[in-house]
Protein backbone atom coordinates (compact mmCIF):
# COMPACT_ATOMS: atom_id res chain seq x y z
CA UNK A 1 0.00 0.00 0.00
CA UNK A 2 1.67 3.29 -0.82
CA UNK A 3 1.68 6.44 1.02
CA UNK A 4 -0.05 9.84 -0.18
CA UNK A 5 2.24 12.82 -0.62
CA UNK A 6 1.01 16.21 1.72
CA UNK A 7 -0.87 18.06 -0.20
CA UNK A 8 -2.31 15.34 -3.19
CA UNK A 9 -5.92 15.10 -0.98
CA UNK A 10 -7.47 18.48 0.62
CA UNK A 11 -10.30 16.07 2.15
CA UNK A 12 -11.94 19.35 3.96
CA UNK A 13 -11.94 21.22 0.87
CA UNK A 14 -15.53 21.42 1.11
CA UNK A 15 -16.98 22.57 3.70
CA UNK A 16 -18.99 19.47 5.82
CA UNK A 17 -16.45 17.30 3.84
CA UNK A 18 -14.22 14.88 6.80
CA UNK A 19 -16.21 16.43 9.44
CA UNK A 20 -19.12 14.21 9.45
CA UNK A 21 -19.21 10.94 11.65
CA UNK A 22 -20.20 8.02 10.21
CA UNK A 23 -22.64 8.05 13.18
CA UNK A 24 -24.87 9.93 11.30
CA UNK A 25 -25.64 6.91 9.55
CA UNK A 26 -27.28 3.96 10.23
CA UNK A 27 -25.47 1.14 8.55
CA UNK A 28 -28.49 -1.25 6.82
CA UNK A 29 -26.44 -4.31 5.34
CA UNK A 30 -23.48 -5.26 3.62
CA UNK A 31 -23.32 -5.19 0.01
CA UNK A 32 -20.07 -5.54 -1.02
CA UNK A 33 -17.00 -6.32 -0.37
CA UNK A 34 -14.28 -4.78 -2.41
CA UNK A 35 -10.43 -4.12 -2.66
CA UNK A 36 -10.71 -1.58 -0.26
CA UNK A 37 -13.11 -2.96 2.57
CA UNK A 38 -16.76 -3.37 2.64
CA UNK A 39 -19.46 -1.63 1.43
CA UNK A 40 -22.88 -0.75 3.10
CA UNK A 41 -25.93 0.28 2.49
CA UNK A 42 -26.91 3.16 4.80
CA UNK A 43 -29.18 5.29 6.18
CA UNK A 44 -28.76 9.10 7.06
CA UNK A 45 -30.38 8.97 10.49
CA UNK A 46 -31.45 13.06 9.71
CA UNK A 47 -32.92 12.45 6.55
CA UNK A 48 -33.28 8.99 5.83
CA UNK A 49 -31.60 8.90 2.32
CA UNK A 50 -30.34 6.09 1.85
CA UNK A 51 -26.35 6.07 0.64
CA UNK A 52 -23.99 3.30 0.47
CA UNK A 53 -20.82 3.87 2.59
CA UNK A 54 -17.51 2.27 1.47
CA UNK A 55 -15.05 1.89 4.39
CA UNK A 56 -11.73 2.26 3.13
CA UNK A 57 -8.96 0.01 4.32
CA UNK A 58 -6.86 0.98 6.28
CA UNK A 59 -5.59 -2.54 7.98
CA UNK A 60 -1.94 -1.83 7.62
CA UNK A 61 -1.49 1.41 9.62
CA UNK A 62 2.30 1.58 9.00
CA UNK A 63 1.92 2.03 5.42
CA UNK A 64 -0.68 4.91 5.55
CA UNK A 65 -3.74 6.20 3.22
CA UNK A 66 -4.08 3.94 0.24
CA UNK A 67 -3.45 6.10 -3.17
CA UNK A 68 -6.29 3.93 -4.51
CA UNK A 69 -8.21 5.68 -2.38
CA UNK A 70 -7.01 9.10 -3.00
CA UNK A 71 -7.28 8.77 -6.63
CA UNK A 72 -10.79 7.68 -6.63
CA UNK A 73 -12.12 10.71 -3.92
CA UNK A 74 -9.50 13.12 -6.21
CA UNK A 75 -11.05 12.26 -9.59
CA UNK A 76 -14.76 11.14 -8.29
CA UNK A 77 -14.48 15.50 -7.01
CA UNK A 78 -14.15 16.50 -10.71
CA UNK A 79 -16.33 13.93 -12.05
CA UNK A 80 -19.85 15.45 -12.15
CA UNK A 81 -22.29 13.49 -14.89
CA UNK A 82 -25.21 11.14 -14.79
CA UNK A 83 -23.18 8.04 -15.91
CA UNK A 84 -20.57 8.23 -13.04
CA UNK A 85 -21.33 7.13 -9.24
CA UNK A 86 -21.81 10.80 -7.26
CA UNK A 87 -19.36 10.24 -4.02
CA UNK A 88 -21.38 13.02 -1.34
CA UNK A 89 -19.06 13.12 1.26
CA UNK A 90 -16.09 11.67 3.22
CA UNK A 91 -17.32 10.60 6.67
CA UNK A 92 -15.24 9.62 9.83
CA UNK A 93 -15.61 7.46 13.17
CA UNK A 94 -13.92 7.94 15.82
CA UNK A 95 -10.88 8.90 16.13
CA UNK A 96 -10.25 12.74 14.97
CA UNK A 97 -9.93 15.05 17.88
CA UNK A 98 -13.07 16.69 18.89
CA UNK A 99 -13.84 20.78 18.50
CA UNK A 100 -14.44 23.16 20.85
CA UNK A 101 -18.34 22.36 20.38
CA UNK A 102 -17.58 18.62 20.65
CA UNK A 103 -17.96 18.13 17.23
CA UNK A 104 -15.47 15.93 15.24
CA UNK A 105 -12.21 16.93 14.14
CA UNK A 106 -11.59 18.02 10.55
CA UNK A 107 -10.22 15.29 8.47
CA UNK A 108 -6.76 16.64 6.74
CA UNK A 109 -4.76 14.92 5.24
CA UNK A 110 -1.66 14.96 7.21
CA UNK A 111 -3.55 13.26 10.03
CA UNK A 112 -3.60 10.41 8.26
CA UNK A 113 -0.83 10.35 6.29
CA UNK A 114 1.69 11.47 8.62
CA UNK A 115 2.84 8.00 10.45
CA UNK A 116 -1.33 7.37 9.94
CA UNK A 117 -1.73 9.18 13.25
CA UNK A 118 -4.93 8.85 12.26
CA UNK A 119 -6.49 5.88 13.94
CA UNK A 120 -10.05 6.01 12.89
CA UNK A 121 -11.81 4.78 10.48
CA UNK A 122 -12.88 6.53 6.99
CA UNK A 123 -15.37 5.97 4.74
CA UNK A 124 -16.55 7.26 1.53
CA UNK A 125 -20.55 8.16 1.15
CA UNK A 126 -21.98 7.75 -2.22
CA UNK A 127 -25.40 7.91 -3.76
CA UNK A 128 -27.05 4.23 -3.26
CA UNK A 129 -27.35 2.34 -6.71
CA UNK A 130 -29.88 -0.87 -6.16
CA UNK A 131 -27.99 -3.10 -8.72
CA UNK A 132 -24.51 -3.66 -10.22
CA UNK A 133 -24.86 -5.46 -13.41
CA UNK A 134 -22.84 -8.54 -12.68
CA UNK A 135 -25.29 -9.25 -9.75
CA UNK A 136 -27.91 -7.90 -11.62
CA UNK A 137 -27.20 -10.72 -14.71
CA UNK A 138 -26.87 -13.21 -12.12
CA UNK A 139 -30.13 -13.39 -11.13
CA UNK A 140 -32.17 -16.72 -12.21
CA UNK A 141 -34.10 -16.78 -15.00
CA UNK A 142 -32.89 -12.53 -15.84
CA UNK A 143 -32.83 -12.03 -19.44
CA UNK A 144 -31.93 -8.77 -20.74
CA UNK A 145 -34.34 -7.94 -23.67
CA UNK A 146 -32.48 -5.86 -26.71
CA UNK A 147 -33.71 -2.34 -25.68
CA UNK A 148 -32.65 -2.89 -22.48
CA UNK A 149 -28.81 -4.01 -23.62
CA UNK A 150 -28.83 -0.83 -25.91
CA UNK A 151 -29.94 1.27 -23.19
CA UNK A 152 -27.60 -0.03 -20.43
CA UNK A 153 -25.09 0.29 -22.83
CA UNK A 154 -25.56 3.50 -24.61
CA UNK A 155 -25.14 4.80 -20.67
CA UNK A 156 -22.29 3.19 -19.94
CA UNK A 157 -20.50 4.37 -23.52
CA UNK A 158 -22.12 8.19 -22.74
CA UNK A 159 -20.22 7.70 -19.01
CA UNK A 160 -17.26 6.59 -20.34
CA UNK A 161 -17.08 9.25 -23.16
CA UNK A 162 -17.51 12.11 -20.26
CA UNK A 163 -14.47 10.79 -18.52
CA UNK A 164 -12.44 10.47 -21.64
CA UNK A 165 -13.28 14.37 -22.64
CA UNK A 166 -12.45 14.72 -18.75
CA UNK A 167 -8.70 13.34 -19.38
CA UNK A 168 -9.93 10.34 -17.08
CA UNK A 169 -9.01 6.81 -17.78
CA UNK A 170 -11.29 4.18 -15.76
CA UNK A 171 -8.78 1.24 -15.76
CA UNK A 172 -11.48 -1.29 -14.35
CA UNK A 173 -14.33 -1.70 -16.38
CA UNK A 174 -16.82 -4.41 -15.35
CA UNK A 175 -19.84 -5.62 -14.50
CA UNK A 176 -19.44 -5.11 -10.77
CA UNK A 177 -18.29 -1.57 -11.13
CA UNK A 178 -21.30 -0.63 -13.45
CA UNK A 179 -23.87 0.32 -10.88
CA UNK A 180 -27.87 0.31 -11.93
CA UNK A 181 -30.50 1.84 -10.03
CA UNK A 182 -34.53 1.47 -9.80
CA UNK A 183 -35.39 3.78 -12.46
CA UNK A 184 -32.92 2.18 -15.17
CA UNK A 185 -29.96 4.55 -14.82
CA UNK A 186 -26.44 3.31 -15.06
CA UNK A 187 -23.43 5.01 -13.56
CA UNK A 188 -19.87 3.94 -14.02
CA UNK A 189 -18.22 2.98 -10.40
CA UNK A 190 -14.79 2.37 -8.51
CA UNK A 191 -12.80 4.62 -9.87
CA UNK A 192 -9.79 3.32 -7.44
CA UNK A 193 -7.67 2.06 -10.43
CA UNK A 194 -8.76 5.60 -12.77
CA UNK A 195 -5.78 7.82 -13.62
CA UNK A 196 -5.87 11.24 -15.04
CA UNK A 197 -4.20 11.09 -18.41
CA UNK A 198 -3.20 13.77 -20.94
CA UNK A 199 -2.87 13.33 -24.77
CA UNK A 200 0.79 14.98 -24.45
CA UNK A 201 1.67 12.74 -21.89
CA UNK A 202 4.78 10.88 -22.14
CA UNK A 203 5.71 9.05 -19.15
CA UNK A 204 5.03 5.46 -18.59
CA UNK A 205 1.58 3.98 -17.18
CA UNK A 206 1.10 0.92 -15.53
CA UNK A 207 -0.21 -2.27 -17.32
CA UNK A 208 -1.22 -4.18 -14.51
CA UNK A 209 -5.00 -2.64 -14.60
CA UNK A 210 -8.26 -3.97 -15.38
CA UNK A 211 -9.07 -6.94 -14.18
CA UNK A 212 -7.86 -10.23 -16.68
CA UNK A 213 -10.71 -10.79 -18.56
CA UNK A 214 -11.64 -7.09 -19.78
CA UNK A 215 -7.85 -6.74 -20.18
CA UNK A 216 -6.99 -5.47 -23.72
CA UNK A 217 -3.95 -7.10 -25.44
CA UNK A 218 -1.96 -4.13 -25.41
CA UNK A 219 -1.79 -4.22 -22.03
CA UNK A 220 -1.69 -7.78 -21.93
CA UNK A 221 1.40 -7.62 -24.09
CA UNK A 222 3.01 -4.99 -21.83
CA UNK A 223 2.44 -1.75 -23.39
CA UNK A 224 3.14 1.27 -21.01
CA UNK A 225 1.61 4.14 -22.77
CA UNK A 226 -1.73 3.93 -23.57
CA UNK A 227 -5.03 5.73 -23.88
CA UNK A 228 -8.54 5.82 -23.52
CA UNK A 229 -9.03 2.69 -25.85
CA UNK A 230 -8.03 0.63 -23.30
CA UNK A 231 -11.37 1.13 -21.25
CA UNK A 232 -13.07 0.79 -24.45
CA UNK A 233 -11.73 -2.82 -25.41
CA UNK A 234 -13.65 -3.68 -21.87
CA UNK A 235 -16.84 -2.41 -23.34
CA UNK A 236 -16.19 -4.35 -25.99
CA UNK A 237 -16.00 -7.62 -23.29
CA UNK A 238 -19.04 -5.99 -21.20
CA UNK A 239 -20.98 -6.14 -24.45
CA UNK A 240 -20.21 -9.50 -25.92
CA UNK A 241 -21.28 -10.70 -22.72
CA UNK A 242 -24.66 -9.17 -22.41
CA UNK A 243 -25.48 -11.15 -25.83
CA UNK A 244 -24.11 -13.60 -25.29
CA UNK A 245 -24.38 -14.97 -21.78
CA UNK A 246 -21.36 -14.92 -20.39
CA UNK A 247 -18.12 -13.33 -20.50
CA UNK A 248 -16.00 -14.23 -23.41
CA UNK A 249 -12.28 -14.67 -22.45
CA UNK A 250 -12.64 -15.84 -19.36
CA UNK A 251 -8.90 -16.91 -18.71
CA UNK A 252 -6.88 -17.96 -16.07
CA UNK A 253 -3.63 -16.22 -16.22
CA UNK A 254 -2.41 -13.78 -18.78
CA UNK A 255 -1.07 -16.39 -21.25
CA UNK A 256 -4.38 -17.68 -21.27
CA UNK A 257 -6.07 -14.53 -21.61
CA UNK A 258 -4.09 -13.73 -24.63
CA UNK A 259 -4.62 -17.07 -26.04
CA UNK A 260 -8.38 -16.81 -25.66
CA UNK A 261 -8.21 -12.76 -27.18
CA UNK A 262 -5.96 -14.17 -29.96
CA UNK A 263 -8.30 -17.41 -30.83
CA UNK A 264 -11.37 -14.96 -31.28
CA UNK A 265 -9.79 -12.16 -32.91
CA UNK A 266 -6.71 -13.32 -34.64
CA UNK A 267 -3.15 -13.08 -33.90
CA UNK A 268 -2.15 -9.87 -34.36
CA UNK A 269 0.99 -8.62 -37.07
CA UNK A 270 2.53 -5.76 -38.29
CA UNK A 271 -0.22 -5.60 -40.74
CA UNK A 272 -3.12 -5.69 -38.60
CA UNK A 273 -1.64 -3.82 -35.94
CA UNK A 274 1.28 -1.60 -37.16
CA UNK A 275 4.18 -1.17 -34.18
CA UNK A 276 3.05 -4.74 -32.50
CA UNK A 277 6.37 -6.54 -33.00
CA UNK A 278 7.72 -3.41 -30.84
CA UNK A 279 5.54 -3.60 -27.60
CA UNK A 280 7.72 -5.34 -25.20
CA UNK A 281 6.52 -8.81 -24.54
CA UNK A 282 5.08 -9.35 -28.44
CA UNK A 283 8.16 -12.04 -28.93
CA UNK A 284 7.36 -13.81 -26.21
CA UNK A 285 3.68 -14.68 -26.45
CA UNK A 286 3.28 -14.27 -30.50
CA UNK A 287 1.30 -17.34 -31.73
CA UNK A 288 3.58 -19.91 -33.28
CA UNK A 289 1.11 -20.28 -35.91
CA UNK A 290 -1.17 -18.23 -37.70
CA UNK A 291 -4.80 -17.33 -36.29
CA UNK A 292 -7.48 -16.06 -38.31
CA UNK A 293 -10.05 -13.62 -36.78
CA UNK A 294 -13.28 -15.70 -36.19
CA UNK A 295 -15.48 -13.22 -34.57
CA UNK A 296 -18.20 -12.94 -37.07
CA UNK A 297 -18.36 -16.65 -37.32
CA UNK A 298 -18.40 -17.46 -33.79
CA UNK A 299 -20.81 -14.57 -32.99
CA UNK A 300 -22.96 -14.79 -36.01
CA UNK A 301 -26.21 -15.46 -34.60
CA UNK A 302 -25.84 -11.44 -32.99
CA UNK A 303 -27.97 -8.85 -34.98
CA UNK A 304 -25.88 -7.05 -37.72
CA UNK A 305 -25.68 -3.88 -36.11
CA UNK A 306 -24.15 -5.22 -32.61
CA UNK A 307 -21.88 -7.53 -34.77
CA UNK A 308 -20.59 -4.33 -36.32
CA UNK A 309 -20.11 -2.49 -33.60
CA UNK A 310 -18.42 -5.13 -31.49
CA UNK A 311 -15.95 -5.73 -34.32
CA UNK A 312 -14.73 -2.20 -33.88
CA UNK A 313 -14.60 -2.67 -29.71
CA UNK A 314 -12.35 -5.90 -30.12
CA UNK A 315 -10.29 -4.22 -32.37
CA UNK A 316 -6.55 -5.59 -31.46
CA UNK A 317 -4.90 -2.33 -32.58
CA UNK A 318 -5.69 0.27 -30.04
CA UNK A 319 -5.38 3.32 -32.24
CA UNK A 320 -7.62 1.80 -34.95
CA UNK A 321 -10.54 0.74 -31.70
CA UNK A 322 -13.98 2.59 -31.84
CA UNK A 323 -13.55 5.55 -29.45
CA UNK A 324 -16.80 5.66 -26.91
CA UNK A 325 -17.79 8.85 -28.75
CA UNK A 326 -17.75 7.08 -32.15
CA UNK A 327 -19.65 4.05 -30.44
CA UNK A 328 -22.71 6.60 -29.44
CA UNK A 329 -22.96 7.34 -32.65
CA UNK A 330 -22.80 3.58 -34.12
CA UNK A 331 -25.51 2.43 -36.29
CA UNK A 332 -26.45 0.17 -33.59
CA UNK A 333 -28.14 2.48 -31.14
CA UNK A 334 -30.60 4.15 -34.30
CA UNK A 335 -31.57 1.01 -35.66
CA UNK A 336 -35.10 -0.85 -34.62
CA UNK A 337 -35.04 -2.18 -31.83
CA UNK A 338 -34.43 1.44 -30.65
CA UNK A 339 -32.60 1.78 -26.80
CA UNK A 340 -35.76 1.74 -23.98
CA UNK A 341 -35.94 5.03 -21.62
CA UNK A 342 -34.81 3.81 -18.50
CA UNK A 343 -37.11 4.18 -16.62
CA UNK A 344 -39.60 2.16 -18.49
CA UNK A 345 -36.95 -0.83 -17.37
CA UNK A 346 -38.47 -3.37 -14.65
CA UNK A 347 -37.79 -3.02 -11.16
CA UNK A 348 -35.74 -5.71 -9.77
CA UNK A 349 -34.98 -6.93 -5.89
CA UNK A 350 -32.10 -5.16 -5.22
CA UNK A 351 -28.74 -7.09 -6.21
CA UNK A 352 -25.06 -6.73 -5.75
CA UNK A 353 -22.68 -9.08 -7.02
CA UNK A 354 -21.40 -9.64 -3.10
CA UNK A 355 -25.07 -10.50 -2.36
CA UNK A 356 -25.50 -13.03 -5.59
CA UNK A 357 -22.54 -14.67 -5.01
CA UNK A 358 -23.19 -15.05 -0.89
CA UNK A 359 -26.99 -16.71 -1.62
CA UNK A 360 -24.94 -18.95 -4.31
CA UNK A 361 -22.88 -20.08 -1.82
CA UNK A 362 -25.74 -20.34 0.59
CA UNK A 363 -27.31 -22.84 -2.10
CA UNK A 364 -23.92 -25.04 -2.52
CA UNK A 365 -23.72 -25.37 0.81
CA UNK A 366 -27.10 -26.24 1.30
CA UNK A 367 -27.13 -28.44 -2.05
CA UNK A 368 -24.28 -30.52 -0.62
CA UNK A 369 -25.46 -30.98 2.90
CA UNK A 370 -28.70 -32.43 1.09
CA UNK A 371 -25.98 -34.78 -1.35
CA UNK A 372 -24.18 -35.65 1.24
CA UNK A 373 -27.41 -36.64 3.35
CA UNK A 374 -28.81 -38.59 0.24
CA UNK A 375 -25.69 -40.11 -0.32
CA UNK A 376 -25.71 -41.18 3.46
CA UNK A 377 -28.79 -42.31 3.28
CA UNK A 378 -28.08 -44.14 -0.05
CA UNK A 379 -24.99 -46.20 1.56
CA UNK A 380 -27.05 -47.16 4.30
CA UNK A 381 -29.49 -49.08 2.45
CA UNK A 382 -26.50 -49.89 0.13
CA UNK A 383 -25.64 -52.10 3.07
CA UNK A 384 -28.71 -54.61 2.45
CA UNK A 385 -28.70 -57.19 0.07
CA UNK A 386 -30.54 -55.78 -3.68
CA UNK A 387 -34.20 -56.52 -3.73
CA UNK A 388 -35.38 -60.05 -2.41
CA UNK A 389 -38.19 -61.68 -3.99
CA UNK A 390 -40.30 -62.30 -0.99
CA UNK A 391 -39.06 -65.48 1.16
CA UNK A 392 -35.74 -64.29 0.29
CA UNK A 393 -33.18 -63.03 2.47
CA UNK A 394 -33.26 -60.04 4.27
CA UNK A 395 -35.75 -57.86 3.29
CA UNK A 396 -35.80 -54.36 4.67
CA UNK A 397 -39.39 -54.43 6.99
CA UNK A 398 -41.35 -51.72 8.28
CA UNK A 399 -44.90 -51.85 9.29
CA UNK A 400 -47.50 -51.10 7.46
CA UNK A 401 -49.37 -47.89 7.55
CA UNK A 402 -52.05 -49.87 9.39
CA UNK A 403 -50.61 -52.41 11.10
CA UNK A 404 -53.58 -53.57 12.29
CA UNK A 405 -55.49 -54.31 8.96
CA UNK A 406 -52.31 -56.15 7.86
CA UNK A 407 -52.31 -58.21 11.25
CA UNK A 408 -48.69 -59.21 11.67
CA UNK A 409 -47.22 -58.88 8.67
CA UNK A 410 -44.98 -56.07 7.36
CA UNK A 411 -44.20 -54.49 3.94
CA UNK A 412 -41.78 -55.30 1.87
CA UNK A 413 -39.82 -52.48 1.31
CA UNK A 414 -37.75 -52.13 -1.70
CA UNK A 415 -34.49 -50.98 -1.18
CA UNK A 416 -32.40 -49.20 -3.56
CA UNK A 417 -31.74 -50.76 -7.04
CA UNK A 418 -28.95 -48.16 -7.76
CA UNK A 419 -27.09 -46.03 -5.48
CA UNK A 420 -25.05 -43.11 -6.38
CA UNK A 421 -25.68 -41.10 -9.17
CA UNK A 422 -23.01 -39.93 -12.02
CA UNK A 423 -21.64 -36.58 -10.40
CA UNK A 424 -23.14 -33.47 -12.04
CA UNK A 425 -19.85 -31.70 -12.02
CA UNK A 426 -19.29 -27.56 -13.44
CA UNK A 427 -17.80 -29.77 -16.50
CA UNK A 428 -21.37 -30.84 -17.19
CA UNK A 429 -22.52 -27.04 -17.23
CA UNK A 430 -23.77 -25.38 -19.90
CA UNK A 431 -20.90 -23.84 -22.03
CA UNK A 432 -22.12 -22.12 -24.99
CA UNK A 433 -19.19 -20.57 -25.89
CA UNK A 434 -17.56 -22.23 -28.71
CA UNK A 435 -14.30 -24.00 -28.09
CA UNK A 436 -11.24 -22.13 -30.14
CA UNK A 437 -9.41 -24.78 -32.13
CA UNK A 438 -6.53 -24.68 -30.60
CA UNK A 439 -7.79 -25.29 -26.85
CA UNK A 440 -3.97 -25.75 -25.53
CA UNK A 441 -2.90 -22.34 -27.02
CA UNK A 442 0.04 -22.33 -29.25
CA UNK A 443 1.47 -19.71 -28.32
CA UNK A 444 4.96 -18.89 -27.11
CA UNK A 445 5.12 -18.60 -23.39
CA UNK A 446 8.39 -17.91 -21.84
CA UNK A 447 7.96 -20.83 -19.33
CA UNK A 448 5.16 -22.34 -19.50
CA UNK A 449 5.61 -26.24 -19.98
CA UNK A 450 3.19 -29.19 -21.63
CA UNK A 451 -0.30 -28.63 -20.58
CA UNK A 452 0.12 -25.21 -20.38
CA UNK A 453 -0.33 -24.88 -24.19
CA UNK A 454 2.79 -24.98 -26.48
CA UNK A 455 4.61 -21.62 -25.57
CA UNK A 456 8.41 -21.76 -26.32
CA UNK A 457 10.72 -21.19 -24.12
CA UNK A 458 12.81 -17.89 -23.57
CA UNK A 459 13.77 -14.83 -21.53
CA UNK A 460 11.29 -12.56 -20.02
CA UNK A 461 11.54 -9.40 -21.10
CA UNK A 462 13.60 -7.43 -19.67
CA UNK A 463 11.99 -5.01 -17.56
CA UNK A 464 12.37 -2.10 -15.14
CA UNK A 465 10.14 -3.82 -12.93
CA UNK A 466 9.21 -7.82 -11.92
CA UNK A 467 8.29 -9.84 -14.98
CA UNK A 468 5.09 -10.09 -16.10
CA UNK A 469 4.85 -14.01 -14.46
CA UNK A 470 6.84 -15.64 -12.23
CA UNK A 471 9.57 -17.84 -13.24
CA UNK A 472 8.20 -20.31 -11.66
CA UNK A 473 5.84 -20.16 -15.17
CA UNK A 474 3.23 -19.61 -12.62
CA UNK A 475 1.73 -15.77 -13.51
CA UNK A 476 2.60 -12.97 -11.67
CA UNK A 477 0.48 -11.26 -9.30
CA UNK A 478 -2.40 -9.49 -10.49
CA UNK A 479 -3.81 -6.70 -10.33
CA UNK A 480 -6.44 -8.29 -7.81
CA UNK A 481 -3.78 -9.49 -5.89
CA UNK A 482 -5.15 -11.73 -3.43
CA UNK A 483 -3.42 -14.34 -0.37
CA UNK A 484 -2.22 -16.17 -4.29
CA UNK A 485 0.98 -15.06 -6.42
CA UNK A 486 -1.03 -16.20 -9.98
CA UNK A 487 -2.99 -14.22 -12.02
CA UNK A 488 -4.76 -16.84 -12.62
CA UNK A 489 -6.31 -17.20 -9.01
CA UNK A 490 -6.66 -13.73 -8.61
CA UNK A 491 -8.32 -13.75 -12.15
CA UNK A 492 -12.20 -12.41 -12.29
CA UNK A 493 -14.13 -14.72 -10.68
CA UNK A 494 -16.97 -15.45 -12.64
CA UNK A 495 -19.72 -18.18 -11.14
CA UNK A 496 -19.90 -21.55 -12.65
CA UNK A 497 -22.95 -22.17 -14.12
CA UNK A 498 -25.97 -19.53 -14.20
CA UNK A 499 -26.93 -16.91 -17.05
CA UNK A 500 -23.13 -16.05 -16.90
CA UNK A 501 -21.44 -19.20 -15.72
CA UNK A 502 -17.92 -20.00 -17.41
CA UNK A 503 -15.66 -22.13 -17.52
CA UNK A 504 -12.97 -19.80 -15.87
CA UNK A 505 -12.13 -19.59 -12.52
CA UNK A 506 -15.13 -18.32 -10.15
CA UNK A 507 -15.11 -15.35 -8.85
CA UNK A 508 -14.02 -15.42 -5.25
CA UNK A 509 -13.50 -14.30 -2.01
CA UNK A 510 -9.30 -14.17 -3.66
CA UNK A 511 -10.84 -11.22 -5.65
CA UNK A 512 -10.87 -9.14 -2.70
CA UNK A 513 -6.73 -8.23 -2.51
CA UNK A 514 -4.89 -5.62 -1.94
CA UNK A 515 -4.28 -3.89 -5.33
CA UNK A 516 -3.00 -0.79 -3.62
CA UNK A 517 0.24 -3.23 -3.14
CA UNK A 518 0.50 -3.54 -6.95
CA UNK A 519 -0.23 -0.19 -7.84
CA UNK A 520 0.47 1.95 -4.62
CA UNK A 521 3.63 3.75 -6.64
CA UNK A 522 2.74 2.97 -10.33
CA UNK A 523 1.23 5.45 -12.11
N1 LIG B 1 -22.85 3.46 -4.60
C1 LIG B 1 -23.10 2.18 -4.49
N2 LIG B 1 -24.37 1.74 -4.39
C2 LIG B 1 -24.65 0.44 -4.27
N3 LIG B 1 -23.72 -0.52 -4.27
C3 LIG B 1 -22.44 -0.16 -4.37
C4 LIG B 1 -22.05 1.21 -4.48
N4 LIG B 1 -20.71 1.27 -4.58
C5 LIG B 1 -20.27 -0.01 -4.53
N5 LIG B 1 -21.30 -0.87 -4.40
C6 LIG B 1 -21.23 -2.33 -4.33
O1 LIG B 1 -20.01 -2.72 -3.74
C7 LIG B 1 -19.21 -3.45 -4.66
C8 LIG B 1 -17.74 -3.10 -4.44
O2 LIG B 1 -17.60 -1.72 -4.63
P1 LIG B 1 -16.31 -1.09 -5.32
O3 LIG B 1 -16.07 -1.80 -6.61
O4 LIG B 1 -16.46 0.37 -5.38
O5 LIG B 1 -15.24 -1.49 -4.24
P2 LIG B 1 -13.77 -1.98 -4.47
O6 LIG B 1 -13.18 -2.09 -3.13
O7 LIG B 1 -13.09 -1.08 -5.41
O8 LIG B 1 -14.08 -3.40 -5.14
P3 LIG B 1 -13.27 -4.21 -6.21
O9 LIG B 1 -12.09 -4.72 -5.50
O10 LIG B 1 -14.24 -5.30 -6.62
O11 LIG B 1 -12.97 -3.30 -7.33
C9 LIG B 1 -19.75 -3.10 -6.03
O12 LIG B 1 -19.53 -4.14 -6.97
C10 LIG B 1 -21.23 -2.89 -5.75
O13 LIG B 1 -21.93 -4.12 -5.76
Amino acid sequence: MAIAAPGQLNVSESPSWGSRSVDCFEKLEQIGEGTYGQVYMAREIRTGEIVALKKIRMDNEREGFPITAIREIKILKKLHHENVIKLKEIVTSPGPEKDEQGRPGKLYLIDIIDGNKYKGGIYMVFEYMDHDLTGLADRPGMRFSVPQIKCYMRQLLTGLHYCHVNQVLHRDIKGSNLLIDNEGNLKLADFGLARSFSSDHNGNLTNRVITLWYRPPELLLGSTKYGPAVDMWSVGCIFAELLHGKPIFPGKDEPEQLNKIFELCGAPDEVIWPGVSKIPWYNNFKPTRPLKRRLREVFRHFDRHALELLEKMLTLDPSQRISAKDALDAEYFWADPLPCDPKSLPKYESSHEFQTKKKRQQQRQHDDNAKRQKIQHQQQHARLPPIQQSGQGHAQMRPGPNPAMHGSQAQVVAGPSHHYAKPRGAAAGPNRYPQGGNPSGGYNHPSRGQGGGGYVSGPYPPQGRAPPYGSSGMPGPGPRGGNNSGYGVNAPNYPQGGPYGGPGAGRGSNMGGNRNQQYGWQQ
